[in-house]
């Protein structure tokens, strides 16, 4: 076992041929002599007619699957799934599910699929929800949690748990949940819960307690690194359609008529550069991984111009984090954070309407007509597509399978399509962005026709800058392997 300060139960096990393990924590590791027991889904009516329904205690998930015929194996993580043996009886789970942060579409079927997987597959009856995010587990009622209240939360978006930002007290989420006596706890939120729920395990650890906590990633920017998508970024880039229609409708109907639409995606760009290759309808899609440029050669105005002469209309897509840098640093906002300490942004997509309505209201040449659309919460607040409900099913019985097991101190995700139990600080470390230097953001600028903003030198310090492809660093495999 190694691992740092920040990381100071991290299991790695190495094997033949460069093969890295990346393992995640077992509740064995610090209680000593803990019972178990036969995984009683053998005996259920449904289960037992699965072949090979149990996972293999050995079978894990390669990072990289683009491989050289003398490359080593790399990093592997647990693979996610049933167990033969459990760590816990029917009657003795006392779970617990919390939500924290943004909005995103499936909050709510995670909620639902944890709830039922654990009362339908391994006969819990004492699930309870946390009201308003962490802060809730010290200052606010529980919420009784059965199949039949979460029914059908699935058609609603938003969480019937609510959520909340803001700073809480790790001690008291541990005494909580020491005293109510819950020994599940799953916590569904992004990048600052996740290093929230870090610590949690580690007070859970410190003081010994037979608590499995098991992470559940949401984010509908798409931007936590090592799984292969976050759930409800297909349903937000579906809704994102929406906006992008309205103002491809409304740009067409007029003479140079131009629709600008903001998108989420604080940093990265994910949003919009698949809510724009899917739409077809943009001519130009601005992220904040691609710095852009307003005025001369090569510059934004001088594209609407081409765009608008040969088309007669436009459509620009802008991602809410993009351009920051060319919005005056004097202005206050500038400096403002959330209640978690995120940085608040500027309204790019005003000042980018601003700028293109003074530019072309001095240019005497082109008359232009501007519909800015900002769908803002529109595209999260919405409850999950088919493809997502899906998904978040399989996080949730993933999650559910990994407790009963007894592993603890572990995020669920899929990695090359294979659900795999991650351990928190890989998730957490970085953020992911979209590799400007790579395919898909190529085959955006091929599909928009749109400059790249990018002089031959900055391309250069790019592509030397960039994160290696997926052979030389398995870090970067969610944005090479698109
Ligand atoms: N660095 C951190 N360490 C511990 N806890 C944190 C940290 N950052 C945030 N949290 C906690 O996690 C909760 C949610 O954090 P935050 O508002 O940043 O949302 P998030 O989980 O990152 O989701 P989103 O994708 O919507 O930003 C907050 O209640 C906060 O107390
Ligand atoms: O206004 P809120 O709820 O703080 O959240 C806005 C942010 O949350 C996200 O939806 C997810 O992190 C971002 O895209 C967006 O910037
Ligand atoms: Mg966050």
């Amino acid at each position: 076992m190694g691992g740092s300060s920040d990381t100071p139960f991290m299991k790695i096990v190495e094997g033949d041929n460069g093969y890295v393990l990346e393992d995640v924590p077992h509740l064995a590791d610090y209680i000593p002599d803990l019972p178990t027991y036969q995984n009683q889904l053998q005996h259920h009516p449904i289960y037992s007619a699965v072949r090979q329904y149990f996972v293999d205690v050995d079978d894990s998930v390669a990072q990289t699957v683009v491989v050289h015929k003398n490359g080593k194996k790399g990093t592997h993580f647990r693979r996610a799934g049933p167990r033969q043996k459990v760590y816990f009886e029917s009657n003795e789970i006392h779970a617990c599910i919390v939500t924290c942060g943004g909005l995103c579409p499936g909050l709510n079927t995670v909620i639902r699929e944890i709830v039922c997987g654990l009362c339908h597959m391994y006969g819990a009856t004492k699930v309870l929800g946390i009201d308003g995010g962490y802060r809730g587990f010290y200052s606010k009622n529980t919420v009784p949690l059965t199949p039949k209240v979460v029914n059908v939360i699935h058609k609603r978006g938003g969480t019937i748990l609510g959520t909340s930002r803001g700073g809480h007290d790790t001690s008291k989420i541990v005494d909580s949940i020491q005293d109510r006596g819950i020994n599940q706890v799953y916590v569904i939120g992004g990048d600052g819960t996740q290093k929230g729920t870090a610590r949690i395990y580690q007070e859970i650890r410190r003081r010994g307690l037979k608590v499995a906590v098991a992470g559940v990633p949401k984010t509908i920017d798409n931007d936590i690194p090592v799984i292969d998508k976050s759930f409800g970024f297909d349903s937000a880039v579906e809704e994102a359609q929406r906006a992008i229609n309205a103002a491809h409708v409304e740009a067409e109907s007029v003479e140079n008529g131009i629709g600008v639409v903001k998108l989420m995606g604080r940093n990265s760009g994910f949003i919009a550069m698949y809510a724009t290759l899917a739409s077809r309808d943009v001519d130009c899609c601005l992220i904040p991984e691609s710095p852009f440029y307003l005025e001369g050669e090569g510059g934004l105005f001088e594209f609407i111009v081409e765009r608008l002469r040969e088309n007669g209309h436009m459509v620009i897509v802008i991602a809410e984090g993009a351009g920051q840098d060319l919005i005056s640093a004097s202005l206050q906002s500038m400096e403002k954070k959330d209640a978690s300490g995120n940085r608040l942004f500027q309204d790019v997509g005003l000042w980018l309407t601003h700028k293109i309505k003074d530019h072309f209201a001095a240019d005497h040449k082109l008359s232009i007509t501007l519909k800015y659309i900002d769908p803002t919460y529109m595209i999260r607040a919405i409850p999950s597509n088919a493809s997502d409900n899906v998904y978040c099913t399989l996080l949730a019985h993933s999650a559910v399978h990994g407790a009963m097991a007894g592993y603890t101190g572990f995020t669920v995700g899929p990695v090359n399509g294979r659900h795999a139990y991650i351990p928190f600080n890989r998730i957490t470390e970085k953020q992911n962005k979209v590799v400007i230097t790579d395919r898909m953001w190529a085959r955006l600028l091929s599909s928009t026709d749109q400059p790249s903003f990018l002089s031959p030198k900055e391309i250069k310090h790019v592509s030397e800058t960039a994160a290696p492809t997926q052979l030389l660093d398995a870090d970067s495999s969610k944005e090479v392997r698109q």
